[in-house]
């Protein structure tokens, strides 16, 4: 018999009262049983408790409500009433700093969520959101307890709620264990980050066996909602990794990246990688000649300090890259175009991943650094009938909304309304920087001369050489850093090399910035 399944005893005195108290407080820890232990290690998972003692510093964490039971009737629960109620909710710290965490346990009802269980998520989300202090949600659960009915699904609306109540307030980070399927799934949809694991977590509004009676698609829970799927197609999660540890470690990671809450600037670390460290290498990592790919990630790692940087939706919209960095110890978050993949052209998915990302940074209080080097954005009927005009403009609406330090620098090529979006100096960037080898443009030579100059072409007796002449022509008229330079559209043109210190004094200038909107209940961004 465990001290679940009777009333407390009658302590004689004080010290039996709290043997009693430890007794109830030592089952509550232990869970159901070492068989239930054993079956979610069997299945490659950890145990909240243990997932929980990874993510927080030792001996830090504080738990909330450990001996709340449900209340619930019906279908058996009167007899079945755990401790802590299938979640653990509390804080501690990582790196010092004070983090919320709750964390479903599995082998309490699958993790299933419940009225008592969804009310003890309320709570620990009012505290983070009151303490100003980001919430990590370690999610390993089957959905809303079904015997509990619609006062399950209740809980849910009221995380929904609270979960934009602290969006761009604290930083929200979902942690994606085990299944997440139905209504659940939007929980983490709208926090900040989404980390899953391989193999073990899932995430979809409704499972294979639905999928194949409404549709008779035939696919596994994983290639439904794997991480896989959901790091490179869907752009559901963020990051992706083999394992709990790892993922929980790059969780760690991410908080030290970040600020408390919106109020404050995230932390500034040492730095030992030199402000005025040249970079002569980059005049050999990029092309001069705009049509050769090359690799973006190498430039960001030259500029960085000591080379580290966190990448977010690595491996999804690849043709954009968006990572968080330390820049003299300051974190910025850098957004790029990459040659490599698609040319770096923008299409919907690179404009709805950069978007999320400009404006993370922006609640944040994360300078941004934008690389350019974009041929456009893509033409073709899925893309038009995609709508990258509607999701072309989230980019654009994210920039001119941010008001944190924005500086970009070109690289190579800017052409038309892809230079214009990604944070051009007439949509509110403080600082913008060209390489020498850059070309800003409405677009390509070959299109332009093509363009405006197809009569003379058409009427020469030699076309090509005519055509040759008249991209030529346009290319030294126009295709410079120094036109934009003249007129005031950039503000310096820079040694590669000096790319590193030119950008960290401007971060440091910019580091008093102050900039508001106009005051509005919100604005109406494009969907
Ligand atoms: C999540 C699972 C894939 C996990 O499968 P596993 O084989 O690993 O585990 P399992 O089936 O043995 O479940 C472990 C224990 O949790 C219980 N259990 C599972 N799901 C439960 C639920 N939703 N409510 C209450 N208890 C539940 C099981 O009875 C079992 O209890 P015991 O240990 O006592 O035997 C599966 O359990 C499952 O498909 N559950 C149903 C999911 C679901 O339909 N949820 C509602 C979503 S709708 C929703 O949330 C609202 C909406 O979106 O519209």
């Amino acid at each position: 018999m465990t001290v679940l399944d009777e009333a407390p005893g009658e302590p004689t005195d004080a010290r039996g009262r709290v043997a009693e108290l430890h007794e109830i407080r030592a089952q509550a820890v232990a869970g159901p049983s070492e068989k239930a232990t054993e079956a979610q290690h069997a299945k490659g998972k950890l145990t909240a408790r243990e997932r929980i003692e990874l993510l927080l510093d030792p001996e830090s964490f504080r738990e909330v409500e450990q001996l709340r039971r449900h209340r619930a009737t019906g279908f058996g629960l009167e007899a079945k009433k755990p401790y802590t109620d299938g979640v653990i909710t509390g804080w501690g710290t990582v790196e010092g700093r004070t983090v919320f965490v709750y964390a479903h346990d599995f082998r309490i009802f699958g993790g299933a969520l419940g009225e008592a269980h969804a009310t003890k998520i309320h709570k620990i989300m009012d505290m983070a959101i009151a303490a100003g202090a980001p919430l990590v949600s370690l999610n390993d659960g089957a959905g809303a307890r079904i015997q509990e009915g619609v006062s399950a699904l209740a809980g849910y609306g009221g995380i929904f709620q609270r979960n934009t109540k602290a969006s761009g307030v604290i930083p929200q980070i979902s942690v994606m264990l085990g299944p997440c399927a139905g209504g659940a799934a939007y929980s983490p949809a709208l926090t900040d980050f989404v980390f899953m694991v391989r193999d073990t977590s899932q995430m979809f509004i409704t499972g294979p066996d639905v999928v194949k009676a409404v549709t008779g698609e035939e696919i596994t829970q994983n290639g439904l909602g794997g991480a896989d799927v959901h790091a490179e197609t869907s752009g559901v999660c963020h990051f992706a990794y083999d394992d709990e540890e790892t993922c929980i470690a790059e969780v760690r990671y991410l908080l030290t990246l970040l600020p408390q809450n919106n109020r404050e600037n995230p932390p500034r670390a040492e730095a030992s990688d030199p402000v005025d460290r040249r970079s002569d290498v980059l005049l050999d990592l990029v092309p001069a000649d705009g049509n050769r790919p090359y690799d973006m990630a190498k430039v960001i790692e030259e500029i960085v300090d000591d080379g580290d940087y966190l990448e977010v939706h690595e491996r999804w919209a690849r043709n954009i890259i968006c990572a968080l960095g330390r820049m003299d110890g300051q974190v910025v978050g850098i957004i790029a175009n990459q040659p490599q993949v698609l040319a770096g052209v923008l299409d919907i998915e690179a404009s709805e991943k950069a978007a999320r990302f400009v404006q993370m940074c922006d609640a944040f209080n994360i300078p941004i650094v934008t690389l350019l080097d974009v041929p456009g954005f893509l033409p073709g009927v899925d893309q038009e009938h995609g709508g990258i005009i509607r999701h072309g403009a989230k980019l654009l609406y994210a920039y001119c909304n941010a008001t944190v330090p924005r500086i970009s620098l070109i690289l190579r090529k800017a052409y038309g309304g892809a230079y214009i979006v990604m944070d051009s100096q007439s949509i509110g960037a403080d600082l913008t920087y060209a390489w020498p080898t850059n070309e800003i443009a409405v677009m390509g030579a070959e299109g332009a001369a093509n363009v405006i100059f197809r009569r003379q072409i058409a009427d020469a007796e030699d076309p090509e050489a005519m055509r040759a002449r008249m991209v030529k022509e346009y290319k030294s008229e126009l295709m410079h850093p120094y036109y934009a330079a003249e007129r005031g559209l950039v503000d310096d043109v820079i040694d590669p090399a000096e790319t590193r210190e030119v950008l960290i004094k401007s971060l440091a200038m910019l580091q008093t910035k102050h900039a508001d909107l106009p005051s509005r209940k919100h604005g109406n961004p494009p969907q």
